[in-house]
Parts: C-alpha cells; sequence; structure tokens
C-alpha cells in the first residue's frame, strides 16, 4: 500500500506521515523504512533523525536504525538534538524520523515535521506517547497527569488523509484525496529587481513579493515594510535575495538584520549569498564559530547580524527585524523611532506562535508611516493543500480563529477538560481566543491545556477564558530547595518570592496562578477580562485560599489590567525571559491576612528594588513599564524627611538656567525617591514621571529617553523642568 501512496505522494509533491506508536515499533519501522528507501533509490537522499542523545538507549537506537541506510543512496544522515532543534528549522529533507520513545513534545513534532519536502515521509515512532515521557512528566503533581493531548492526536492522525497510524489497535490509513498544487515561480513581465534573481524564485509568491519589496527604496524618508506569512513560505529566502538586490544598486552602505536569536536569519544569509553569486557580485563572508554567516562584505557595503538590544541602536541606513513578533513590541518601537527604513517579517501561524495579535499592530502602523504589507500564501517545501500540513494545524490548532458571534449572557463558568477535549468546536474557541490575543503561544501550551491535571479553566461564554493552577502550600523541604536557589516547573509564584525576596512564609499560602487569561480581540476593552477577574477571585475566596496572582511578560496595558482589579506588583525579574522577550511581573491579590502582610512588605521591596537598582538591573526595561509598575504600588503611612536646603536650592537654580543637570543629579534623585516612596498623590503626568525615571533612575541620555518616549530630546527636558516645579511646589 506504501508504495502506491509514495509514488503518488511524489507525483502530487505532498508529504506523507507515519506514527507508530506500540512496543513493537521495530516489527513496523524497518519494513516501512526498506519501502521508503526502495522506492527513493534513485535519489540522493537527505535523512534526519530526531532525539534525546543523552537518554539511556536513545543513541543505540539511533545507530541501530541508521545502520539500515548503508549501502543506500544516501547523501546525509543529520542526527538532530531535541534541544539544537531550532537550529535545523530551515533545512529540508527527504525523510525525518522523529524518535518520541523518550519525550513526545508537541514543539519539536510540528517544527521537525514541516521539515521535510514533498514526496517526503515523516515518521513518529514511540512504544507508548502516552507514558513516561520527559515533557510530559513535567506537567505531573501529586502523581497525576492528563492524556486528553494524546487522545486527540491519535484519533484526529486516524482521520486525517494521507496519515498512517499503527498502534495495538491495528492500523488505518486514509489516501490523500485532494488536489495538490506544486510551487511554480512566474518572472513578472518588466520586473524592478534583476531576473536573475527572480530565476532564484521558487514560487509565484516570492517572485511577486522580490517586486514589491523595492517599495522600500522609493523615496526618502521613513519607510515600513511588514512581510507575514504562515511558516515555510520562503519569505526569509526572499529578503534575502532582496538584500542582494540592495547591494548591488548601492542605495545603502550599512544594512542590519536583526532577530531573537541568529540561527533564525541563517536562510536570508544563505539568499543573500546566492543572490550576489547570480548577480557575479564579489563579496566576503564573516562567520562565526559555529560556521553560521553573522557578516557580509562587499565594495564598501555591509549586511551585518545582530541581537535586538544592539540592532536598535546602531548607526545604519537599513534594518530587517525577522521574527519581528517574537522581538517584542518596545524594542520594535524603539527601531521604529531611530531608523530610517525598516522591514519586519513575521510568522503568522505557526509553532514560534501566531503573530495574529501583530497584525492588529500593524494596522496601527499603516497609520503611523509610509507603510507596505506584503503576504505570501504558497508553501515552498511542498504542495499547497499537502496533508501532513493540514493534519498539523488541525491537531495543534495552528490557525483556530475564535468565533465572533457569541452572545454573552455576562455569566462565567468554569469547564470541564473531559469535554472540552471532547468538542472540537469549543476547544477551538476556547484556544483560538488564547492563541489570536497572546503573541506568544506554540504547540506544547495544547499539551499543557490537555494533560496538566490541576488546572481550572474559567469563560464567559466563549469570549474570555483564564486557565488557572493552583500553587502553594509548600513542605519545609521544598521551600528549602527554593531558599537554596532550586526551581521547580510548578509554583512559579512562591518560588519567585521564596527564592528572590526570601519571603519564606509565603510557602505556606495556598493560592491560583493565572496562568493565561485572554479576551477575544474584538471584545477587549468591554469589562469581559474584569468579570472574569471577579469570578475568579470570589470563587476563590469560597475556596479559603490566601492569594490569587499572575505571573507575565511586562507590558503597560496589561499591567494597568491588573492593577485596575485590584492585584498589587509584587515582583520583577531581574533578567529578561528571552523565550519571551521581557522581564516577567508579579501580581498578586491578597485573600488572607497573611497573604496580605507578605505581599505588602514584597511591594515595598519592589519599589526599594526599582528605585535604588534601575540603572544597572532595570536600564533595559520601557520607563513607561517602571513607572506603570512604581506608580501602582502603595505607599508609607509616615511622610518621610523633610526637602535639605542645599537640595531645594539646587533645584531651584537648575529650574534658573544656573547650574546643569548633572550638578543637581543628587537633588532630582532624593525628590523622585520622596515622591514614589511616601506622596499619595500622583501629580505628576505620567510622561513627567517617565523622563524622571529614565534620567535619574536608569540614567539614560536625553537622545535615548527620546527614542524610547517618542519625543525630541528638548521636549524631553523640558518634561524634567515641569516636573521639578511641581516637585518643588508640593515638597
Ligand atoms: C497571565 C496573562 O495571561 S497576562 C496576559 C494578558 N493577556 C493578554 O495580553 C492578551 C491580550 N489582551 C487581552 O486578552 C485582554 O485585553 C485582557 C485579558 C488583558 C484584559 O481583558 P479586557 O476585557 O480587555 O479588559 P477590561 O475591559 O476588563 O479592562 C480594561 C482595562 O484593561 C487594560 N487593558 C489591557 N489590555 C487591553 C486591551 N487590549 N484593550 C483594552 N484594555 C486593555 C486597560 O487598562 C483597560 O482600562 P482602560 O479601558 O481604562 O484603559
Ligand atoms: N527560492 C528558493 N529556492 C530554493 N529553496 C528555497 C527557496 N525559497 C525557500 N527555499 C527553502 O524553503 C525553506 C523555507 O524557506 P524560508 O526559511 O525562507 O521560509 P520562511 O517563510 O521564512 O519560513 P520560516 O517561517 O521557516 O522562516 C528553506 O529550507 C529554504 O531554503
Amino acid at each position: 500500500m506504501l508504495e502506491g501512496e509514495l509514488k503518488r505522494a511524489e507525483e502530487g509533491y505532498y508529504r506523507l506521515l507515519a506514527i507508530i506508536n506500540t512496543k513493537q515499533w521495530r516489527q513496523f519501522l524497518f519494513p516501512i523504512l526498506s519501502e521508503f528507501l526502495d522506492k527513493k533509490h534513485k535519489n540522493e537522499l537527505s535523512i534526519a533523525y530526531a532525539f534525546h542523545p543523552w537518554i539511556k538507549e536513545a543513541k543505540d537506537r539511533f545507530f541501530e536504525i541508521s545502520s539500515l541506510f548503508k549501502g543506500n543512496n544516501v547523501k546525509e544522515i543529520l542526527d538532530i538534538d531535541y534541544s539544537d532543534y531550532n537550529k535545523y528549522l530551515g533545512r529540508t529533507f527527504d525523510l525525518v524520523i522523529l524518535d518520541t520513545v523518550d519525550d513526545f513534545r508537541p514543539n519539536y513534532i510540528s517544527a521537525l515535521s514541516d521539515s521535510v519536502r514533498g514526496g517526503g515521509l515523516v515518521i513518529i515512532y514511540s512504544d507508548d506517547i502516552m507514558n513516561n515521557k520527559l515533557f510530559k512528566n513535567s506537567l505531573v503533581k501529586g502523581g497525576l497527569v492528563d492524556s486528553y493531548f494524546e487522545n486527540r492526536f491519535l484519533a484526529l492522525a486516524k482521520n486525517h488523509e494521507g496519515i498512517l497510524v499503527i498502534d495495538d489497535e491495528g492500523s488505518s490509513f486514509r489516501p490523500f484525496t485532494q488536489n495538490a498544487k506544486a510551487p511554480s515561480r512566474l518572472i513578472p513581465k518588466n520586473p524592478k529587481v534583476d531576473i536573475e534573481l527572480h530565476k532564484l524564485c521558487i514560487s509565484e509568491d516570492q517572485n511577486k513579493s522580490l517586486d514589491e519589496m523595492s517599495f522600500i527604496t522609493e523615496g526618502k524618508g521613513k519607510r515600513v515594510l511588514a512581510i507575514t506569512a504562515p511558516r515555510g513560505r520562503g519569505k526569509s529566502s526572499v529578503v534575502g535575495l532582496f538584500l542582494s538586490f540592495l547591494v548591488k544598486s548601492r542605495e545603502y552602505e550599512s544594512i542590519v538584520i536583526t532577530s531573537p536569536t541568529y540561527m533564525s536569519s541563517q536562510e536570508m544569509f544563505k539568499f543573500l549569498v546566492k543572490g550576489l553569486k547570480a548577480l557575479k557580485i564579489s563579496y566576503k563572508a564573516l562567520q562565526s564559530k559555529d560556521g553560521k554567516v553573522m557578516e557580509i562584505h562587499s565594495k564598501g557595503i555591509t549586511v551585518k547580524w545582530l541581537a535586538p538590544d544592539l540592532a536598535k541602536d546602531y548607526k545604519g541606513d537599513l534594518i530587517v527585524v525577522d521574527e519581528a513578533a517574537a522581538v517584542g513590541l518596545d524594542t520594535i518601537n524603539y527601531i521604529l523611532n531611530k531608523w530610517e527604513k525598516v522591514i519586519l517579517v513575521t510568522t503568522i501561524h505557526g509553532y514560534e506562535g501566531t503573530g495574529k495579535a501583530f497584525l492588529k499592530y500593524l494596522n496601527f502602523l499603516r497609520q503611523k508611516y509610509k507603510f507596505k504589507h506584503i503576504t505570501l500564501s504558497f508553501p515552498v517545501r511542498y504542495a499547497k493543500g499537502d496533508p501532513v500540513e493540514r493534519f498539523l494545524y488541525d491537531v495543534m490548532l495552528l490557525d483556530a480563529e475564535p468565533k465572533t458571534n457569541t452572545v454573552d449572557q455576562g455569566n462565567v463558568l468554569e469547564l470541564e477538560r473531559s469535554l472540552l477535549f471532547k468538542n472540537e468546536g469549543l476547544l477551538r474557541q476556547i484556544y483560538g481566543i488564547l492563541v489570536t490575543a497572546h503573541y506568544r503561544n506554540s504547540p506544547d501550551d495544547l499539551m499543557i491545556l490537555g494533560d496538566l491535571h490541576y488546572q481550572r479553566i474559567f469563560t464567559n461564554n466563549g469570549i474570555g477564558v483564564a486557565q488557572i493552577v493552583e500553587e502553594g502550600n509548600l513542605s519545609q523541604s521544598e521551600i528549602n530547595t527554593f531558599l537554596s536557589g532550586g526551581e521547580s516547573s510548578g509554583d512559579l509564584i512562591p518560588q519567585r518570592l521564596i527564592k528572590y525576596d526570601r519571603l519564606v512564609d509565603f510557602g505556606a499560602l495556598k493560592g491560583w496562578r493565572v496562568m493565561r487569561i485572554a479576551v477575544h480581540p474584538e471584545y477587549q476593552g468591554k469589562g469581559y477580562g474584569s468579570r472574569l477577574l471577579d469570578h475568579i477571585l470570589r470563587r476563590a475566596e469560597g475556596e479559603g485560599l490566601d492569594w490569587v496572582g499572575s505571573s507575565f511578560s511586562s507590558d503597560i496595558r496589561v499591567i494597568q489590567f491588573w492593577v485596575k482589579n485590584g492585584f498589587i506588583p509584587v515582583h520583577l525579574s531581574s533578567r529578561k525571559n528571552e523565550g519571551l522577550n521581557g522581564y516577567s511581573i508579579i501580581v498578586i491579590k491578597p485573600l488572607s491576612e497573611l497573604a496580605s502582610k507578605i505581599s505588602g512588605r514584597a511591594s515595598e521591596l519592589l519599589r526599594e528594588k526599582i528605585l535604588r537598582t534601575s540603572h544597572q538591573v532595570y536600564f533595559n526595561v520601557n520607563p513607561l513599564t517602571l513607572d506603570t509598575i512604581l506608580r501602582s504600588l502603595p505607599v508609607k503611612d509616615t511622610s518621610g524627611e523633610p526637602l535639605p536646603e542645599e537640595y531645594k536650592s539646587k533645584l531651584e537654580a537648575y529650574l534658573s538656567g544656573y547650574l546643569p543637570y548633572n550638578a543637581v543629579a543628587d537633588a532630582v534623585h532624593y525628590v523622585l525617591y520622596k515622591y514614589f516612596t511616601y506622596s499619595r498623590e500622583r501629580f505628576l503626568d505620567q510622561i513627567e514621571e517617565a523622563v524622571l525615571i529614565s534620567r535619574t533612575l536608569q540614567g539614560k541620555s536625553w537622545y535615548h529617553i527620546s527614542l524610547y518616549l517618542d519625543i525630541k530630546p528638548r521636549i524631553a527636558e523640558e518634561y524634567m523642568r515641569s516636573a521639578l516645579v511641581k516637585l518643588l511646589g508640593k515638597m
């Protein structure tokens, strides 16, 4: 059967997937592989095998399986360590084998399955996907974990076309019956970009976008170009080709590429080089230690990769932000303020987090700048309509979009997860809200929703969703672990407060952490989120809990949402979370007296930390974020020491122009500290506070302040003066 299917798949340029889930996996895996090799004996095959090489017996399995390829026409067998899978996302293979005996992790499965080309095969083999798997084990609490994710995975695999499933119940396969269309290029009649580059495109979408990108060079002044597509549409590659065109046209001297990691920009460099070769332009490439291209020089023109925090301040002519949605809006806003020519590239559906929320942001940019948005829809590795892609989209809910016509009766209810995973429509609605509202959501999150036993899901009629986990109630030994620097995958809030703030007594308290909360994008700002929280708080009180809290990547509006609902910030992490591209912040609403006392103390420590250490610890945090936190913290009951006469006189001298800012910075720091520690009234405007924070607490220059706050440096200094006039009047 497989032989005929492989032949058809090759003709139609689509892929097939085989899932083998039985302790007797060898019995099925080997014949399938033989058949595949037999069928493909004419091609030079490239094969990838992914596993956790450090786990006992994993390497033996790899050697056993790869020995089968000896004597066949195999170009390469690449062994991929799951922990490094990101490195290989740009690669394309004929066969990918996923060893899921030790780990059955949704992110790995989605990403690596995607790297097979049309006519190729993906094989997932396991002894039993439900039990004793690494990622799943991290979800076990009190010995309990569910399997709703895996059960749904197998059920969907059995009713999708092009997927062979072999398990202890037998085997199932539904042949692919749809039309699949392979990509083909179409060079425009009068191309704006060199024909040699158009010939390197693989799909009509690539040809079209290559020409449309010249928008960025048409005319002086600020221009923003956004390129979005689902995964594997060849957007990074075509941007690379366009960059070679820019090098040739000698329009810009210095071009910067930035992205969360340099790995993700390798396709761009690869195609930049391909383009330069096609255009017969000589160049020099600088490589990183591990052989990745980081910089290209060609006749005085440089294209180089820099990490976002360095790139944003670099002096250059054009910047490309790859995986822009993952770089974070604070950084992008800053880049847009500073750079003249900006290209933003991002994946819309896909396992790196849907950029759906990012699309909303692009609409905002459209109104502000000369702006163009290019989208690519045709896949480049395989045919449009590919059955494996369809299955992955459905099973991982990559394109789940919540409906908007939900009628709200205003009531909040709790959802049974067993029912949720039986009702595909409801699951799409609920998970779709999480996917569309959040910037980052990955297939792993769907497994967490399905399998984490101790969680509760609340919804107001499919408009808003909150996912809650129980935390706390720790034993002394767990507390000791945290005190001595240990981590655990659960109990995030108690862990942070014990480990970093040394608030030991918090450990015994019991609370709910709101792991995720999201409202359907069309209903945001209408009170649904607050009503959901209100319900959760009442339920938590009813169940005798001590606190409800949340930890999230700092974003001004989101902090405001929590503060509006009575939550107090108690912790701001001192290190950027690279995954989330932000600093995590914890907020708490205490429900018991002891929780109130401890969280009060935590918020005091947080205020002191921001006021005393922002110049080093929080230098890269957006000053408006620091301000939003400081404004919302409770102040001390007393009124503090009076303002020393010398400081008063210094500030007056600054305001009269007798002394420069640096000469009076100590006095400014004094009044600012006093304002946030003792003053009940927030009589300064938020922008005045942000200027004071960035200049005096963070030690930023007027120029950098202007980029963060989108104002002219001179205006920033005016805000400083107006703030000091007000402060002097009140102290
Ligand atoms: C643990 C976590 O999950 S934190 C991450 C929270 N989720 C997200 O960021 C996803 C995107 N946003 C959303 O889903 C929602 O906007 C939520 C959950 C943040 C808030 O729910 P909403 O129903 O929009 O908020 P609600 O109407 O009850 O409260 C409005 C207040 O929230 C704040 N807010 C935060 N985000 C938004 C938003 N996108 N739109 C409107 N208000 C927002 C504002 O302070 C607003 O007050 P204002 O109108 O006076 O300015
Ligand atoms: N014109 C082309 N010719 C040959 N191969 C191509 C071409 N365009 C893209 N590819 C290959 O297809 C794969 C996907 O391309 P690319 O990485 O550019 O896609 P993408 O849309 O940026 O996806 P991602 O979201 O994965 O970055 C890569 O392996 C790339 O080398």
